[in-house]
């Protein structure tokens, strides 16, 4: 019975593997470098936005940022030409709410591309969270998550899309976050906003196969910004104890992996254990042969892994909620 069963599965895995050959893997496009190639970065005055400027400044890039505070923006514009690689690169910003309508978003855009030239690659940074249990939210915050994390990405992005495929040059990323890949106690709002993000590169991704157009998805866990000092305040001791299992990254670590798995052409970019193992179970991207094999044999032991953790944070909340009504109780006597 078993050795039907183990020839039964290598049989499925043999023909699998043709089929796949018979299909052939889609182009990979990998970019070298960003000398005098115009970036643009929306929330590049702070946080991981502002280290991927620096990143793409010292790799000889022309870099422009976006935000709203013009201070901030004055300031990280000296930061970003500090790590310029040439006096002929030019680094500026662009004073701008992402959160606008259309037109406002084209009109800006375009006048860039005017004064620096086509846009060849647009990173999607501009993005914040408020977290809170979901019935106790300021129901125009969680308009504003969605505002701001998915309209803010998706109308930058269908501006560029027309001039990149005219090229046929250029890169696209998408700032999403592990809060994407599972369900999070308190994030409900954001993560809801960045799983549209991802719902929107995926798609999108499709309509770019056969071009040299790339889109890159990134997953970023908790880390150390002013935006995640900030989210810190108000986040839940349940949200913290589950979200803080991540792991807490440095920008500038993850500015620069962000950079370069877009430039080396991969789908999604993750950063740490935990997004290793997230990505593998619920994005399961398709870049290699080699990749696939991985996943088709590790997939069901890594499941065996996470679910356990998945229970622990069921538990944080019962544990939460359990302290909750014995301090209420407290109260009442
Ligand atoms: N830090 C973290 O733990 C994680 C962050 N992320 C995502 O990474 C991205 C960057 O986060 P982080 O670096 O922490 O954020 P920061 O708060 O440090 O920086 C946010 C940037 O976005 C800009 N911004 C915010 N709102 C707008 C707006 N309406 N229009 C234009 N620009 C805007 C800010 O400038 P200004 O305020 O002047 O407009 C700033 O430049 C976000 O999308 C976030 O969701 C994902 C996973 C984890
Ligand atoms: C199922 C397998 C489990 C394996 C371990 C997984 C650990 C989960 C951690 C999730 C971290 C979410 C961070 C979101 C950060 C973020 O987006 C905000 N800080 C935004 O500012």
């Amino acid at each position: 019975m078993i050795f039907v069963i183990v020839i039964s599965l290598i049989l499925v895995l043999i023909s699998a593997l043709l089929v796949t050959l018979h299909f052939g893997l889609d182009k990979k496009v990998v970019y070298k470098n960003l000398q005098f190639k115009h970036v643009v970065i929306t929330g590049g005055s702070s946080g991981i936005g502002k280290a991927v400027a620096e990143e793409a400044a010292k790799l000889g890039a022309h870099v422009t940022i976006i935000g709203r505070d013009i201070a901030k923006l004055e300031s990280a514009v000296k930061d970003i030409s500090v790590c310029k690689s040439n006096d002929e690169q030019k680094i500026q910003y662009a004073a701008l709410d992402i959160t606008s309508d259309y037109s406002s978003i084209e009109k800006c855009l375009s006048s860039l591309e005017v004064d620096i030239g086509p846009i060849f690659m647009l990173i999607n940074c501009a993005g914040m969270c408020i977290c809170g249990q979901f019935e106790s939210m300021k129901v125009e915050d969680i308009k504003q998550m969605i505002d701001l994390n998915y309209f803010g990405t998706a109308y930058p992005t269908r501006y560029v899309l027309k001039g990149m495929k005219k090229r046929n040059e250029g890169i696209i990323v998408f700032v999403s976050s592990e809060a994407a890949l599972l369900g999070i106690y308190g994030y409900s709002a954001y993560s809801a906003a960045k799983w549209a993000v991802r719902g929107l590169a995926e798609s999108v991704l499709m309509e770019l196969v056969g071009t040299d157009v790339r889109l890159m998805l990134a997953f970023p866990p908790d880390t150390d910004t002013p935006g995640f000092k900030q989210e810190e305040l108000t986040k839940p001791k349940e949200t913290k104890l589950i979200s803080g299992s991540g792991g807490l990254q440095s920008p500038e670590s993850v500015g620069k992996k962000m950079l370069l798995d877009a430039m080396n052409g991969k789908t999604y970019s993750v950063f740490g254990m935990s997004g290793q193992l997230l990505a593998t179970l619920y994005c399961s991207s398709i870049d290699s042969f080699g990749q696939v094999f991985m996943q088709i044999l590790t997939t069901g032991f890594l499941r065996a892994i996470t679910v356990p953790i998945i229970l622990s944070f069921h538990k944080i909340v019962r544990d939460g909620l359990i302290e909750r009504m014995k301090s209420e109780k407290k109260t009442v006597q």
